[in-house]
């Protein structure tokens, strides 16, 4: 789990209830009804049990002592299990709605300070800006919309979006820095921002309509579950269609009250009526985790997820590899080799270079060269090295060995045996070597120290339990990456991965039919995120990141996908075991129902209930049927206990718990319901 401390953005969930009552009611339109076709049966029923209180006599004559107060009866509860379902999707829908508008009231209309190409500067709406413009913003004030820092140094307080109180600071050039967030506040001095996104389409924006459930549409999963659903439901409407001639055959006639009242019971209106609460909480879930995901079909991904491919750096060690010690080779001294690896890192902004910067400035270091004259070379992923053009036209590098090593031969350099041996006394112990080199000759290896994460191997071991396989991908050598991944617990590995292979690893898995989640925060990620059937992209990532993944993570901790994957099995365990419990249900209900319709042909037997008579049989199943929707709301939205099994053993554990007390449990509470309706003499 994060271990960081954070404040969550304040949700003000007063008059949440009061709210999703009205809503309830607002939701009876048929146009909202018939979104969800077992419910609008319902409603259709309902009508005709309303017609039929007050012209008893509509379809027939009317059987029965008091058939207005029976058929008033079945209206009402009939109402109250629509207005219970409506009110289940209304509360969840309530949370989102929340916390939509703790997050419009950072987002308020504010002037921003324009930079004109004359370099004047003019007060304009922020919605008047538009991409590609460039905005100064002091301390003091707020970001108006997402953008990329192009110069100066600040530092920003993001809690309105991340929760996370300790400001950040953000400057130009390094990929992670440099991008801000409308609605995030800057501290202190002073930024000039060039504007990456049109007013309405930024981060805060996707982030309200999410919440806001504006764009939740069904995840596929959902909607072959709606599917089964109206066909089950389809299936008992011909089934109680058929009773009337049988019933009229055996002399026997049965109401059509009686008939909506059984078809009500049989059809599944419990998950019916619960289905997209489960779905609107489950994003829920996911928001209250401070991710924030594009769609609920991204979450629910989550949860058929079989291969999880995580990031070595970062995500299973801590993110700051740093440089723990100069090993010398080629009889170079200590002192040569951290002068060449100064030089060599004089520009590079990853924690590594500036790490190995310190480091040797620790060991008074110097330059042989001015500074300005020189030119930096960034890190890139798939050369793997670093390094600084000096004045003079040489060549310092520094990066894995492998790769100096090539950079070294093109040049018509000589390799050693030394640099093996410092490769892999550094590469067993789990650090990443990167060698020097000034030109043709290598001057030695950077030891960076690599630390696993603490609590990592049990977690994996928690994923393999619920069959999800990990990988680590890395651009480290394979020597490092073994010791890790072993000493880790993973899976697999792929070491020496470019952006390119990742991509690969990727394809594979899911060509095999696997669904792969992976986590990323670099640019060279995005492609990859993009691949993934999860895509968790950091929030302190690339801007390209954040837009290739169908998540992210606004505390920008890679270890969530953990969480993730969980929440979202969580979700479509909560379904099913719902489904079974509702489906399961019907077999009291039929015992309740039946021998009652068929009381007159000495069918008495099995009335195993021994319900005091018709009608009340009927009332208090019928009552059943509507209640438990509202008992199961905190299930539905707080999901179902969660433990680490496979999914074969947890469908197993989920018939028995959910099975067998669906079959049990309503026996119990319709006898108790009929006793109670006899009792104050309804029927
Ligand atoms: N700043 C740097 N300068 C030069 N070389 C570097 C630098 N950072 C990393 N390298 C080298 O490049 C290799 C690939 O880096 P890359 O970021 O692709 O993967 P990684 O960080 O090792 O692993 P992961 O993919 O798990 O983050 C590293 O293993 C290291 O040898
Ligand atoms: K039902
Ligand atoms: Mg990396």
């Amino acid at each position: 789990m994060n271990t960081k401390k954070r404040h969550k953005p304040q949700v003000d969930t007063t008059g949440l209830y009061q709210r999703a009552i009205r809503q309830a009611f607002v939701k009876l339109h048929p146009r909202q009804m018939a979104k969800n076709p077992v419910m609008f049966l319902v409603w259709v029923g309902t009508l005709i049990c309303a017609l039929l209180t007050l012209f008893p006599a509509l379809f027939g004559p009317a059987s029965g002592e008091n058939p207005r107060l029976f058929n008033g009866l079945v209206t009402v509860i009939l109402l109250f299990t629509l207005l219970f379902a409506n009110f289940a999707e209304a509360v969840a829908e309530g949370r989102g709605k929340a916390q939509a508008d703790s997050l419009r009231a950072t987002k308020a209309d504010t002037k921003a300070c324009k930079v004109l190409d004359d370099g004047d500067t003019q007060f304009v709406s922020s919605t008047e800006l538009r991409q590609g413009n460039l905005i100064k913003v002091a301390a003091g004030e707020m970001i108006p919309v997402d953008g990329e820092v192009i110069d100066g140094v600040a530092s920003v307080d993001e809690s309105a979006i991340t929760g996370e109180s300790a400001p950040v600071l953000k400057e130009p050039g390094s990929d992670m820095a440099s991008s801000v967030t409308g609605g995030t506040c800057i501290v202190s001095d002073e930024l000039v921002i060039r504007v990456t996104a049109d007013p309405g389409k930024g981060f805060l924006d996707r982030m309200i309509a999410l919440v806001e459930g504006a764009q939740r549409t069904k995840t596929p999963n959902e909607i072959a579950l709606t599917v089964l659903l109206a066909v089950l439901t389809q299936v008992f409407l011909i089934v109680v269609a058929t009773l009337p001639p049988f019933a009229d055959y055996v002399q026997n006639p049965v109401g059509v009250v009686v008939l909506i009242a059984l078809l009500v019971a049989l059809i599944p209106t419990t998950i019916g009526g619960l289905l997209s609460a489960i779905g609107i909480a489950g994003m829920d879930r996911v928001a209250q985790f401070n991710v924030v995901a594009t769609s609920g079909r991204a979450v629910e991904a989550c949860g058929d997820v079989n291969t999880l491919v995580l990031d070595k750096t970062g995500t299973i060690t801590l993110g700051n590899r740093l440089a723990e010690e100069f090993i010398p080779v080629n009889g170079y001294s200590l002192q040569e080799v951290a002068n060449v690896a100064l030089a060599a890192s004089l520009f590079d902004q990853t924690p590594e270079g500036k790490s190995i910067v310190r480091l040797a400035e620790k060991m008074n270091a110097q330059l042989n060269f001015g500074r300005n004259a020189a030119e930096g070379v960034e890190f890139s992923a798939r050369t793997r090295m670093s390094g600084t053009n000096l004045p003079d036209g040489g060549e310092v590098r520094k990066g894995a060995v492998d790769a100096i090593k090539g950079f070294v031969r093109s040049r018509g350099g000589q390799l050693c045996p030394e640099l093996d041996a410092a490769y892999k006394s550094v590469s067993e112990m789990g650090g990443t070597p990167l060698a020097v080199a000034y030109e043709s000759e290598i001057y030695g290896v950077i030891y960076l120290k690599d630390i696993i994460k603490p609590g990592m191997r049990e977690r994996f071991d928690q994923l393999r339990r619920m069959g999800v396989r990990t990988v680590m991908l890395t651009g480290d050598n394979r020597i490092t990456a073994r010791v890790i991944a072993k000493e880790a617990g993973v899976d697999d590995f792929i070491a020496e991965a470019t952006p390119e292979d990742k991509i690969q690893a990727i394809k594979d898995e899911q060509a095999q039919g696997k669904l792969v989640a992976m986590t990323g925060d670099g640019t060279n990620d995005a492609p990859a995120l993009a691949q993934a059937n999860v895509g968790l992209a950091m929030n302190s990532g690339t801007q390209a990141a954040k837009e290739a993944a169908n998540m992210v993570d606004l505390d920008s901790d890679p270890t969530k996908l953990i969480d993730l994957v969980t929440i979202g099995k969580q979700l479509l365990i909560t379904r099913g075991a719902l489904t079974t419990f509702s489906l399961a249900n019907d077999i009291a209900k039929y015992f309740a129902i039946l021998p009652a319709m068929f009381a007159g042909v000495g069918i008495g037997s099995l009335n195993v209930m021994g319900l005091a008579s018709a009608q009340s049989a009927v009332l208090s199943a019928l009552l059943y049927n509507a209640l438990i929707i509202p008992a199961l709301i905190p299930l539905a939205l707080k999901g179902v206990k969660f433990r680490p099994l496979s999914a074969n053993q947890l469908l197993q554990r989920n018939i028995l718990i959910y099975g067998l007390g669906g079959a049990i449990a309503p026996f119990m509470a319709i006898k108790l319901l009929d006793v109670l309706i006899a009792a104050v003499g309804l029927a």
